[in-house]
């Protein structure tokens, strides 16, 4: 990727809090309409990187750049650009939802329009309702339509969905999408590891104010390189031994079989010949690949085991 065609770029970038460092050399490059996603534990310093890309927070040492402009010395219209849902939004005023979006929207020279605001997150039966009697989910989506006011070219989201229920959620996951079909970037934060793998392009994994692994979600699942899950019911109490089997285990409550397998495809056709054969009667056959959250529990863990810096 050339410098030119990246939207977000951080270069050694370093912070400390007194004498405690909490980002250490942390570069990041983020293409035009790539959705990157930076996960971390709690305290890894993902705030703190992100505020540094928001023009918030100034690094120690290190350059940022992002659309071009140093965000800590960015002119005004530069932050027309970009939108930023903090993960925290609070609302104090006592205004209306329609009332309040206007008077974002008088921020900017060419703003959505505010029918289009409050269709694209579902507002538009609460337009006429105070912010401050508005529920957490309400107003979680009251502070993404604040941030697409301005048709941002660059997006910020921390926790986008937190107190959303599952059917906002997948609506929100089609706004983000649809914001970065045309052509816009964003920088995604959450601890939902089911988001993540819905909405991302690419994602880093901050540990101890380093980024330890970056990548694809499916590069990330090879490198994790976990078994697969194939179960099924049985009243079999043994099963023969099965060659692309890791390891087995019994539910005896549910008659339920676990087999753990890098090739559930083998497994599968053995498991079908034993039942070809008579030696075993299996019903319900399923099988599980390894959750992006399994993915990212075992990552973290192998970094956290290494303690040094390894990018994947
Ligand atoms: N203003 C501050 N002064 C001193 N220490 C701070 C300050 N802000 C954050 N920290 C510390 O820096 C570290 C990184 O904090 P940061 O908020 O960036 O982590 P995070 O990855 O966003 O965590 P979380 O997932 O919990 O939101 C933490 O140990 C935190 O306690």
């Amino acid at each position: 990727m050339s410098d030119a065609s990246l939207i977000v770029r951080a270069h050694q970038v370093v912070v400390a809090y007194g004498a405690t460092t909490v980002l250490e050399q942390v570069d990041v490059a983020v293409g035009a309409g790539e959705v990157w996603a930076l996960l971390g534990p709690n305290g890894a310093g993902k705030t703190t990187l992100i505020e540094c890309l928001e023009g918030f927070r100034r690094p120690n040492r290190g350059q940022v750049e992002v659309l071009g402009r140093d965000p800590w010395r960015a002119p005004p219209g530069w932050r027309a650009l970009v939108g930023v849902v903090l993960q925290d939004c609070r609302i104090d005023a006592d205004l209306s939802v329609a009332e309040y979006l206007q008077m974002h929207r008088a921020y900017y020279r060419q703003p959505r329009s505010l029918d289009d605001l409050l269709a694209l997150v579902g507002l538009q039966h609460l337009a006429s309702r105070r912010v401050h009697r508005l529920s957490g989910g309400e107003r979680r989506r009251l502070d993404l339509a604040i941030a697409l006011v301005g048709q941002p070219r660059l997006l910020f989201l921390d926790e986008p969905t937190t107190g959303f229920d599952p059917q906002a959620r997948r609506e929100v996951w089609e706004v983000i999408r649809e914001h970065k079909a045309s052509g816009a970037t964003v920088v995604l934060t959450s601890h939902m590891l089911d988001e993540v793998e819905a909405l991302a392009d690419r994602v880093a994994i901050l540990v101890d104010g380093q980024i330890r692994r970056e990548g694809t979600v499916a590069h990330l699942r090879q490198t994790a390189h976990l078994p697969n899950v194939v179960s099924f019911a049985t009243p079999a109490e043994a099963l023969p031994r099965l060659t692309s089997v890791v390891s087995t285990r019994r539910d005896a409550a549910t008659d339920r079989w676990h087999l753990r397998t890098y090739d559930p495809h083998t497994t599968v056709r053995e498991i079908e010949a034993l039942t070809n054969q008579g030696q075993v009667n299996v019903v319900d056959v399923a099988v599980r690949s390894p959750s992006f959250e399994d993915v990212y529990l075992d990552l973290l863990h192998h970094v956290q085991a290494e303690g040094g810096p390894a990018h994947a």
